[in-house]
């Protein structure tokens, strides 16, 4: 079976982080481990409280997942500190850790901010050259940047200046967008497009996460960047489009959608 890890926040109404991460990879056929940064205390409303792991615990969960079960594949999400993106970058370097996805986590659906401005520079420092792929949504794109985006020429270009300085591939995320949810991926000088119908679903709690995990599992399994990045395209669509309502603000996806006997569909009996 192939492994994935996830480095990242725990989400305690389990829409986004960790706990949005194992069910995607666990969905799509890949043995999860978690080595986590992050205790949140959050729901569909917000965050209401973060505690950050030690640089050293956080080094300790990395030493225990890849000195045994070696992971196929890294997906990274939340990360608020220096000192944890440092131990991250560290460890990676250490076990040549491959198949990294970074999904450069700033700010929660709710508006609640995840990484420090100091933070941001050490990621792009430390975390960005080992990545095979960022994923960056729209707003985090203007910051990564420093340009507006708001057209498809804008995400284009703004993909590829990423791409060039950071010289790996880049996944600009198109959920912001007002009428679309087109993804364009810059790699090796050029672009693709992976054009999703925009579904009328407001719970959108963890659509980065899972998209991130997706590709994530889909690298461990062995396929290609863009099949990895197809795929998981369209797993987060049906994820969306099975209309999962939970909670009173934006909620979770139904990561169940795809699992026979999953949990929604049992609800029904
Ligand atoms: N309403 C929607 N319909 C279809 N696809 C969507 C919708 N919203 C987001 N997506 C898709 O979900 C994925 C995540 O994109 P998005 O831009 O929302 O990331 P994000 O802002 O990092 O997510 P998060 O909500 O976790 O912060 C992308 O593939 C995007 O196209
Ligand atoms: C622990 C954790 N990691 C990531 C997100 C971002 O996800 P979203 O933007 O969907 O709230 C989050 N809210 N919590």
């Amino acid at each position: 079976m192939r492994t994935a890890v996830t480095i990242a926040g725990s989400d305690s109404s389990g829409g986004a982080g960790i706990q949005a991460d194992i069910k995607t990879m666990m969905a799509n056929g890949v043995y999860a481990m978690s080595a986590i940064t992050a205790l949140t205390a959050q729901n569909t409303t917000g965050v209401t409280s973060i505690l950050n792991a030690t640089p050293e615990f956080l080094g300790q969960e990395l030493d225990a997942i890849f000195t045994d079960i070696y992971p196929d594949a890294v997906k990274i999400g939340m990360v608020s500190e220096s000192s944890l993106i440092r131990t991250i970058a560290a460890k990676l370097r250490q076990y040549e850790a491959k198949n990294i996805v970074v999904d450069p986590v700033m700010v929660a659906t709710s508006g609640a901010r995840l990484i420090s401005e100091e933070a941001v520079e050490t990621l792009k420092k430390e975390l960005f050259p080992l990545a095979c792929v960022l994923t960056p949504n729209i707003p985090e794109t203007e910051v990564l940047t420093g340009m507006e985006v708001k057209t498809t020429e804008d995400m284009i270009e703004a993909a590829k200046r990423i791409s060039e300085e950071y010289h790996c591939a880049v996944l600009c995320k198109g959920g912001h967008q007002l009428n679309d949810a087109n993804d364009l991926l810059y790699a090796d000088g050029t672009y693709r497009w992976f054009n999703g119908k925009r579904i009328s679903n407001p719970n959108t709690h963890g659509t980065g996460c899972t998209l991130s995990s997706a590709i994530a599992s889909n690298l461990a399994k062995g396929f290609s960047l863009e099949e990895s990045v197809e795929r998981a395209k369209d797993y987060i669509s049906g994820a969306l489009a099975a209309m999962l309502d939970l909670g009173k603000g934006s909620g979770p996806m139904d990561h169940g959608f795809a699992i026979d006997n999953a949990y929604t569909k049992e609800a029904e009996v």
